[in-house]
């Protein structure tokens, strides 16, 4: 035995000891606990009384134990225990206090084992006879005040003689074997088990198991146990059927009584009990060997299988279960080193930490039976007259009836769409009969028109109306489009849409970021003002520099772009307003400036150094002074630049710049240029030394206008941040709008076509349906397609006439990836949005990807029912590693049979919550193409984008 009681108990004193909350039925699921120890002295015997032994060992109170030494020489340390049982002690008190809720924590489903552990002859037998009945009887009690839960008891029980395993409940089994089981730990082979059928019944059981148990005669003790014995009990409970419930706890409960540690010469041993004692004394020391690792730490190699003991025991020693450990003791002088050993063995074994988790099993055969009640209820319900039942249903029809009523509404509505949509494609095609290029106005023109409104949209006043805007509606946008040859310039467009609004976007939330801390942070008059509105100032500026970035555009070679881009193009009308707004910031802090300086009255020039020292705005110490009065000129001075730009490169006439290059005259005229004289003057005063040291100010005035005007400014800067919030916002509906007519412009073109063509008589359209979307099921197989947008499309296109342009323009995209894959070779760009081409390997790549997302939704999607008979009919092996990517990678592989392809989409519309609904509409596939799993990949936008060449 290491470590000198000194040390260890010095090491860990008793308020140290850290323990759960003792864990009968109901506690946590899993809980980390250190092995509960206890020290039990026994009374001196009748030999020690009679070779007048001492009494070498005091209890100084419930938890302290120390060495009585005799001549007093030297202090005895204490050892303290959770518990220290004196020799009046009855077994009853150490069972309830030193071995009770561990027990019974079999009862809630964590394992238990309660050790007994000392030297020959302490009373290691005596003690764990009285707690073994002790916890029989509180078992029964317990199962009996629990009627809501069915109970089963198991007993085995085993010893260990001489490194040998015997079943005490059929010893003509002869040695077990021991083995290895991945999930149950050590298991002993052939061990047999026997149901408890009462209390009785399992009290007559252990008797036989005791009688079975190898003892002998030492010199120490008349019946020394000779082996070690484990009694197993096995506690399986579940609650009764009719709770519904179908979990079940399952734990054991082991008694270990250890054979005692002895020594050769106190217990006069030879021959076999020789031969006994050194097996038992080697196991003993694996056991400490055992134990004091594990109260190191769990660290490094556990000698758990240097014997069949420490095998056996592997889970109740820092394992899964909760462990109490009770020490007996001999209390005379003579024993006295074998009485240390066990203190110092009880003192290590308190270190050691179990984690025990509660046990739930849910059989099979319960489930089943479980269920097949629940179905017969459920029938019986169906078949009962029983009101409720009627009138939930009832309820539930009116439910139903109310959903029916509402999609006949919106069927309707659809109807009277379709026909809007239908008129609209003949006059379409009527349009497209105008002969091409009389609009050819060359490039430069072009871009005017996108920047321009046209006259014949303007209202009297000059000024565009909503109204007329309104009016000028969708034909005259189609009209437009389909006199445009080439719709790549409208994608250009879209393009150039998406980049302005997400710049705008950042623009908003950045200067409202701004604001907000303006607010909160607001002192005017003060140093921090100063700093706040020149940060104000700066993001202006920024803000300013960054909307007046000049459009890159692409000069298209027909001059007839449709009106409804001109109107997106005007977002340099929103930008001039910017700038006028922000000039009016400019002029309010100009006034302030100006008013500042025509309130240098002479008395105010005779205070200047005092109020210097406590007003940052007087002109002397105000360190952010020069961005304030800078202001008017500074910040605007890039952006007027940018607008100078922008309005040179744009056409004299009709331009949207007009408007902005209004307000940059108008500015010119009211706010001085960073290069003039007046703002130079203001400058030179402000700065010069003269004019700090002459001058006073009217402070509190000043502030006072200061605060107001600021404020007035911030108020107005946030409305215009929320307008252009939603300016962002109508650009993005407008952006989707001009995809529908990007899809349509493909669609009608086709049609065109096929019209043009003169000897071609078109198949009814349930066939050209039919056709079509088979060719589509196999591009997607093909082109290694979104098993999602396949599913989505597929399901929301059952061949109404209005899904015509639909398939069309999906056959079209379709055909022309499968064209540049092919003509790539390895180069599939459609399926990566807006990446570099990445080659048929990556396609497949993501569709592997979705794959592996989509297998991981089977188990919460589908139920374990549905899983099986799905398994079952997709030819899933019924055993196996990762059946529900065997069973997924099965979807959408056959594109020639419909079934299949039905299925498949059934399938993978489950596994993502789709159902064919109102939110879900057509639409949806035309602008939002993606997976639900990785927006990256599957940028829908990006992709028509994409497949549009662009
Ligand atoms: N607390 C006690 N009070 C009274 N008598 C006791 C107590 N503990 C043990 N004894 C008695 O001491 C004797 C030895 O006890 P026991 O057989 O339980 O020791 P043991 O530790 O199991 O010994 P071994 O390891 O040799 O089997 C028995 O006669 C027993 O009745």
């Amino acid at each position: 035995m290491t470590g000198t009681p000194v040390a260890v108990a010095a090491a860990t004193p008793r308020s140290k000891i850290q323990r759960n909350a003792s864990g009968t039925p109901g506690g946590p699921k899993v809980r980390e606990e250190k092995i509960r120890v206890t020290v039990r002295m026994r009374p001196l015997n009748t030999k020690e009384q009679a070779m007048y032994d001492l009494i070498a060992w005091d209890c100084l109170d419930e938890h302290t134990i120390v060495f009585k030494n005799p001549n007093q020489e030297r202090p005895t340390t204490p050892y303290t225990f959770d518990k220290v049982f004196a020799p009046t002690c009855s077994t009853h008190k150490v069972y309830e206090e030193g071995a009770k809720d561990v027990a019974l924590s079999a009862l809630s489903g964590i394992n238990a084992t309660i050790f007994a552990y000392g030297q020959t002859s302490s009373g290691k037998t005596f003690t764990m006879r009285g707690v073994t009945e002790s916890a029989i009887k509180d078992i029964y009690d317990y199962i009996k005040n629990t009627p809501e839960r069915d109970f089963i008891l198991r007993i085995s029980a085993l010893e260990i003689y001489n490194e040998t395993v015997i079943d005490l409940l059929k010893r003509e089994s002869g040695p077990l074997r021991l083995l290895d089981d991945p999930e149950k730990g050590t298991i002993v082979e052939k061990l047999n088990e026997e149901v408890a059928e009462d209390r009785q019944h399992l009290r007559r059981l252990i008797g036989i198991c005791e009688a079975q148990r190898q003892v002998g005669e030492t010199a120490l003790n008349d019946k020394s146990s000779r082996s070690h014995q484990i009694i197993r009990l096995t506690v399986e409970s579940s609650l009764r059927e009719s709770s519904g419930h179908v979990k079940s706890y399952i734990a054991s409960l082991n008694f270990v009584d250890l054979a005692g540690s002895e020594r050769i010469s106190q217990t006069n041993t030879c021959g076999a009990r020789m031969k006994e004692g050194s097996h038992i004394n080697r196991s003993l020391l694996t056991l400490a060997s055992v134990i004091r690792k594990l109260s190191g730490g769990k660290c490094g190699h556990i000698p758990y299988r240097d014997s069949k003991l420490t095998r056996i025991l592997q889970s109740s020693l820092g394992g899964n279960a909760r462990t109490a450990i009770i020490c007996t003791i001999s209390p005379s002088l003579s024993h006295v080193e074998q009485t240390r050993n066990t203190l110092a063995f009880a003192t290590s074994a308190k270190e050691v930490i179990n984690t025990a988790r509660v046990n739930m099993v849910v059989s099979n055969k319960t489930l089943v039976r479980q269920l097949q009640k629940e179905v017969a209820r459920l029938e019986g319900e169906l078949r009962s007259p029983d009101l409720s039942v009627n009138s939930c249903l009832r309820s539930l029809l009116a439910e139903k009836e109310l959903k029916i009523q509402q999609m006949e509404r919106d069927m309707e509505d659809l109807r009277r769409q379709r026909d809007l949509a239908q008129t609209q494609l003949d006059l379409e095609r009527r349009v497209n009969k105008v002969p091409k290029g009389s609009n050819d106005c060359g490039p430069s023109s072009q871009i005017v028109r996108c920047l321009s409104f046209p006259e014949e949209n303007k209202s009297a006043n000059g000024k565009r109306t909503p109204e007329r805007r309104e009016a000028v509606g969708r034909q005259a946008m189609l009209k437009n489009l389909l006199a445009s040859p080439d719709p790549s310039i409208l994608v250009g467009e879209i393009r150039k849409l998406e980049d302005r609004q997400l710049q705008l976007c950042e623009d908003a939330n950045r200067a409202l970021e701004v604001l907000h801390q303006d607010f909160a942070t607001h002192k005017l008059g003060n140093q921090e003002t100063a700093e706040t509105m020149s940060k104000v100032l700066s993001e202006i500026k920024d803000l300013v520099a960054a909307s007046s970035t000049p459009e890159e555009i692409v000069a298209a070679d027909k001059a007839d772009l449709m009106e409804k881009i001109t109107q997106l193009k005007n977002q340099g009308n929103t930008i001039a307003s910017l700038e006028r707004k922000l000039e009016n910031v400019q002029k309010s802090i100009d006034k302030l400036v100006s008013a500042f300086n025509a309130e240098e009255t002479p008395e105010n020039k005779t205070t200047p150094l005092r109020r210097k020292k406590i007003l940052p705005f007087t002109l002397s110490n105000s360190p952010n002074m020069q961005h304030i009065i800078r202001a008017p000129c500074s910040p605007l001075s890039s952006s007027r630049k940018a607008m100078e730009h922008d309005i040179e490169n744009r056409a004299p006439e009709n331009n949207i710049g007009i408007s902005g290059s209004d307000s940059f005259a108008k500015f010119h005229k009211d706010t001085p240029r960073k290069d003039d004289k007046s703002c130079d003057s203001i400058l030179s005063r402000a700065g010069s030394p003269a004019t700090r040291k002459s001058k006073s100010v009217n402070v509190m005035k000043i502030q006072k206008m200061f605060k107001n005007a600021a404020e007035e400014n911030i108020r107005s800067f946030r409305v215009y941040v929320t307008e252009l919030k939603e300016l962002v916002a109508k650009l993005h509906y407008q952006k989707q709008l001009l995809v529908c007519q990007v899809l349509e412009l493909e669609a009608n073109k086709s049609l065109n076509e096929e019209k043009d063509t003169p000897d071609r008589s078109p198949l009814p359209w349930h066939i050209l349906f039919d056709q079509q979307r088979k060719q589509i099921i196999m591009l997607w197989h093909l082109c290694h397609i979104s098993l999602v947008h396949r599913t989505q499309f597929f399901l929301l296109l059952g061949g109404d006439p209005s899904d015509q342009i639909y398939m069309e323009v999906e056959l079209r995209r379709l055909t022309r990836l499968e064209q540049h894959l092919a003509e790539l070779g390895n180069a599939s760009p459609a399926l990566l949005g807006d990446e570099p081409a990445g080659s048929v390997s990556a396609s497949i790549r993501a569709l592997k990807q979705e794959r592996e997302h989509l297998a991981r939704k089977v188990n919460t999607k589908l139920t374990a029912e549905e899983r099986e008979l799905l398994y079952a009919k997709w030819e899933v092996p019924p055993v196996g590693k990762q059946r529900r990517l065997q069973f997924v990678n099965k979807l959408w592989t056959d594109p020639y049979n419909m079934q299949h392809v039905q299925e498949s989409a059934e399938i993978v519309a489950k596994l993502i919550d789709f159902s064919v609904s109102d939110e879900n509409s057509k639409d949806m596939i035309e602008l939002n193409f993606s997976s639900p799993f990785n927006k990256k990949t599957w940028a829908g936008w990006n992709f028509i984008s994409n497949l549009l060449n662009l």
